[in-house]
């Protein structure tokens, strides 16, 4: 009897990857491998590029060499790229500035086929986060930390192979860190990925299997939790 040995891609593959912005090299060759399922935590000083590589995984900017390929496929795939990713950003997303959350979260449904159980869960996500009377609100009218929730609802509810977070837990209140804490766990538990920065040290080594710094001359693992 012949078993299937091949094992899955990682979810992240990233080599030899570089990027500048005019004379400023910002990153230098980086390695980088992410299994599923996961949780890796991303630090590093302000300005070292931590945003910069996050939007060159999803290609929101562009890397000057070197490969990536996500979930198995290249960058160039889009649809593979967009379909298994979801990326929460530290800035505001422009695009959603005037939908409500629940205008924002039918456009989800409709682009990315979300069944309609999942959508049920809005409400119940809505409760568990405090923002269930904010869902009819302008996105634009919304607080910081109100507006980092519901986008992380939006992730919940679209379920991406791989969830990129980028500073999350900046302006939330402590149960809403908890809460998104678990929800990486559980995410980890169904295989899937979850990669994210933060500056809060307690906040994201918990969950982490690791933790990486990013470096002027590279990526390296900080610490690692045994579970
Ligand atoms: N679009 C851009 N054009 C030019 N320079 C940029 C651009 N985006 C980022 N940079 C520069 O790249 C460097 C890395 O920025 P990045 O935002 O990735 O840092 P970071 O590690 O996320 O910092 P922080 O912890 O402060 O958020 C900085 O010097 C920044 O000024």
């Amino acid at each position: 009897m012949s078993m299937n040995t091949t094992s899955p891609p990682p979810l992240i593959d990233v080599r030899n990857v570089s990027k500048s912005f005019g004379k400023k090299l910002v990153l230098n060759k980086i390695n980088f491998a992410m299994p599923a399922p996961s949780i890796y935590v991303l630090k590093g000083a302000n300005g070292v590029g931590k945003s910069v590589f996050l939007k060159c995984l999803l290609q929101y900017e562009r890397i000057d060499a070197g490969i990536i390929e996500i979930a198995g496929n290249p960058l160039s795939d889009r649809i593979s790229l967009r379909s298994n990713t979801f990326f929460i950003s530290s800035d505001h997303q422009q695009f959603i500035e005037l939908l409500t959350p629940n205008e924002f979260f039918q456009f989800l449904k409709e682009i990315y086929m979300i069944p309609f159980e999942r959508i049920e869960q809005v409400s119940h996500l809505a409760e568990d986060l405090n923002v269930l009377t904010e869902l009819n609100t302008l996105f634009s009218k919304l607080s910081f930390g109100t507006k980092k929730k519901i986008q992380f609802i939006a992730a919940m509810l679209i379920c991406p192979k791989l969830l990129i977070c980028d500073e999350i837990y900046e302006g939330l209140d402590t149960d809403a860190v908890l809460f998104i804490q678990q929800a990486y766990q559980h995410r980890k538990l169904q295989g899937m990925g979850t990669l994210l920065t933060t500056h809060i040290r307690d906040y994201g080594e918990e969950v982490a299997d690791l933790i990486f710094e990013l470096f002027n001359n590279g990526i390296h693992v900080v610490k690692e939790n045994i579970t």
